[in-house]
């Protein structure tokens, strides 16, 4: 019997590089849900990002978990079987944690494939400076940028989704919302009802 198959497609990169925009019209576009990793945080992480200090491993590890297990149970109860996802994902480490910590879930069932696609958004330092400075009510402020700027690690070639692996990334300077949906939609399309 050949397994069914899920997808979950995670929409990462540093604040302000557009996640939540590019993700929420992506699941427009696919019919699917679109979950808000940052909905997923602790207070003692939420408090201390707003206190403009970096999360470290310890902080994060719990948050991937339960971001993802979200995900795989959100992908598990739509219609379309597919869920995406924001979630910063700036290290390859963080981005392997999720695809193991997803498919170990207890969410899933046994005869249950989850596919985990990574698609990094990524601009120049000042341009995320600029949009994190637009953002009203957050509680992440500009002074994380550089942080965030200083340890993401842009999908390697080897890793590309068109290379046979699951990632892909994405500079996103200068141009538009629709330009950059259109080049998600275009990578993962292949990947829909496989
Ligand atoms: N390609 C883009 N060009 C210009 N502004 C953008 C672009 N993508 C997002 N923005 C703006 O940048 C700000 C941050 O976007 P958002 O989607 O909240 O980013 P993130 O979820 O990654 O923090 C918002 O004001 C959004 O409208
Ligand atoms: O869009 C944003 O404001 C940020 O990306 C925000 O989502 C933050 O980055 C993460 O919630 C966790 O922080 P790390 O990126 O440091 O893991």
């Amino acid at each position: 019997m050949t397994k069914a198959e899920e997808l979950v497609i995670v929409i990462g990169g540093p604040a302000g590089t557009g996640k939540t925009t590019i993700g929420s019209k992506l699941a427009e576009l696919l019919h699917c849900p679109f979950l808000e990793g940052d909905s997923f945080h602790s207070k003692a992480n939420i408090d201390k990002m707003a206190q403009g200090i970096p999360l470290t491993d310890e902080d994060r590890y719990p948050w991937l978990t339960t971001l993802t297990e979200n995900a795989v149970e959100t992908s598990t109860n739509d219609p379309s079987s597919i869920s995406v996802v924001s979630c910063s994902m700036l290290k390859k480490e963080y981005r392997k944690f999720i695809k193991s910590i997803g498919s170990h879930s207890s969410n899933i069932d046994e005869n249950v494939e989850v596919k985990f696609l990574f698609i990094f958004l990524y601009t120049d330092y000042q341009a995320l400076l600029n949009r994190v400075a637009q953002r009203q009510d957050h509680y992440m402020k500009s002074d994380m940028v550089k942080s965030q700027y200083d340890i993401m690690e842009i999908p390697a070639e080897k890793d590309l989704i068109e290379e046979g692996g699951d990632e892909y990334g994405i500079n996103t300077t200068g141009r538009s919302i629709e330009d950059i949906l259109e080049e998600v939609y275009d990578v993962i399309k292949d990947e829909l009802h496989a």
